[in-house]
């Protein structure tokens, strides 16, 4: 259906709500606790497997005093971290401690070595004085201050940020069970389209959509495992799909390009005939024209080929989706004041608008430039309702911000 049609069209609701079903609850996977993890939402909480420190330790290079109250010690042990130590700490003894060796058993506090006079290096001595006896517990990390086994590190749905990495890594947990990236390959279709490394003829565009919905995947936090374009022969784009299909290791293809109402649309000639897809103009602009379904068990998405389309497609649409299957919460719209020119909008239609949001003053501005310009200037979108056709300076609006959260 064109969108002009007189005909309602589907809700950009209706559509996200039937992405989020064809891309499915995601899928929980156990990973090292390393760098790879972090970013990803944890799929169960996070337990320790130790306490943290693990036992009684120095929190300072020094002397670990036994008990007493003279200034003078003898010292009978040196203890580096890593080590065991060999003597117990009766009275007026002490053993020297480097920062996180374990304290010896009878070990009442350290002493840094700047309060005493013993050199910093160099064999430990026979006796150290220190300048004055500390209070029992002085530089002592207790076994399980931080942490005790079995305690819950972070709960399900936290992201793994490096904190918590250093965090559960230190609290002796090797894995972590996250929502898996969900594995996106980008088509983009269209026989005009030249990649810009090559001079594009008289007919040929340069071609965009393929590395921007990749980045945007990336962004969003998939792995991007292919970025493809196409030709309109609807047998070599069968064939790619019936390829990404038999791979097994693709959870979402995003196509851009041939869903609309010409005679060369690759994408809908392919794909509509399949009763488990769907194409529709939303009541949104732009990217009115969507598709979605099944190519074999491979949910597909069709995103119109506009540039500006395929991007506010992917980020009103698509983006949830993923962030569900991610384990990530849903976005929230931000609250602003409306500071661009009036401007009228089409009914019954959500626009969305290329915008840039000023956090400290609550507004929103429009660049003074159009389509992938604006897009490129832009770092949110203002969603105009379908029940709002015109908007002027001080309205509130709901804005949704590019970029991550
Ligand atoms: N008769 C009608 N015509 C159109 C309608 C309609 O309802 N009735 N809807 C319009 C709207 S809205 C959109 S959006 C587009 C969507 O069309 P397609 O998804 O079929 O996209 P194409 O025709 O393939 O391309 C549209 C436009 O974008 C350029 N393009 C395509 N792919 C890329 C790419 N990978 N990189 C850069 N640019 C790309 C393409 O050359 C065209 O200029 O349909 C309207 N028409
Ligand atoms: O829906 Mo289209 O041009 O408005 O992206």
């Amino acid at each position: 259906m064109g969108e002009t049609d007189a005909v309602p069209h589907l809700s950009v609701d209706a559509h996200r709500a039937a992405l989020r079903r064809l891309v499915g609850p995601g899928r929980a996977v156990t990973v090292p606790l390393d760098r790879a993890a972090c970013g990803r939402r944890l799929a169960s909480d996070l337990v320790a497997t130790d306490d943290l420190p693990r036992f009684d330790s120095s929190a300072m290079d020094g002397y670990a005093l036994g008990p007493g109250d003279g200034l003078t010690w003898a010292v009978v042990d040196d203890v580096p971290a890593g080590a065991v130590p060999r003597v117990a700490l009766r009275t007026g003894v002490a053993a020297r401690v480097m920062t996180g060796a374990r304290m010896p058993v009878g070990a009442v506090a350290v002493v840094p070595v700047e309060l005493t006079d013993a050199a910093r290096t160099g064999p430990a001595p026979d006796s150290v004085t220190v300048s004055a006896v500390p209070e029992a517990g002085r530089h002592v990390r207790r076994a399980g201050e931080d942490v005790r086994t079995g305690d819950v590190l972070a709960t399900s749905g936290t992201e793994v940020t490096p904190g918590l990495l250093a965090l559960g890594r230190s609290a002796g947990c090797a894995d972590v069970e996250v929502w898996a990236s969900v594995r996106v390959a980008v088509v983009a279709t269209g026989s005009e389209l030249v990649d810009p490394t090559r001079t594009a003829g008289p007919g040929g565009i340069h071609e965009s959509n393929s590395e921007m919905l990749a980045a945007l995947a990336a962004d969003g936090g998939c792995e991007v495992v292919e970025v493809l374009t196409c030709d309109d022969d609807p047998d070599r784009l069968r064939a790619l799909l019936d390829r990404l299909d038999a791979s097994g290791g693709v959870d979402l293809v995003v196509t851009t390009g041939g869903v609309s109402a010409g005679a060369f649309e690759v994408v809908r000639q392919v794909c509509e005939p399949l009763p488990i897809f769907s194409f529709d103009h939303l009541a949104m602009q732009p990217g009115g024209p969507q598709g979605q379904g099944r190519w074999g068990d491979t949910p597909v998405v069709c995103l119109p080929g506009t540039p500006v389309g395929a991007f506010v497609g992917w980020r009103v649409l698509v983006l949830p989706a993923v962030d569900a299957g991610h384990g990530v919460p849903p976005r929230p719209g931000v609250d602003a004041v409306y500071d661009g020119p009036a401007r009228t909008f089409r009914p019954r239609t959500t626009q969305f608008v290329t915008a840039v949001h000023h956090a400290d003053r609550g507004t929103v501005t429009v660049p003074d430039s159009r389509h992938l310009r604006a897009l490129a200037e832009a770092d949110c979108l203002v969603e105009v309702p379908p029940e709002v056709d015109r908007l002027e300076p001080g309205d509130a609006v709901v804005v949704h911000l590019l970029g991550r959260p």
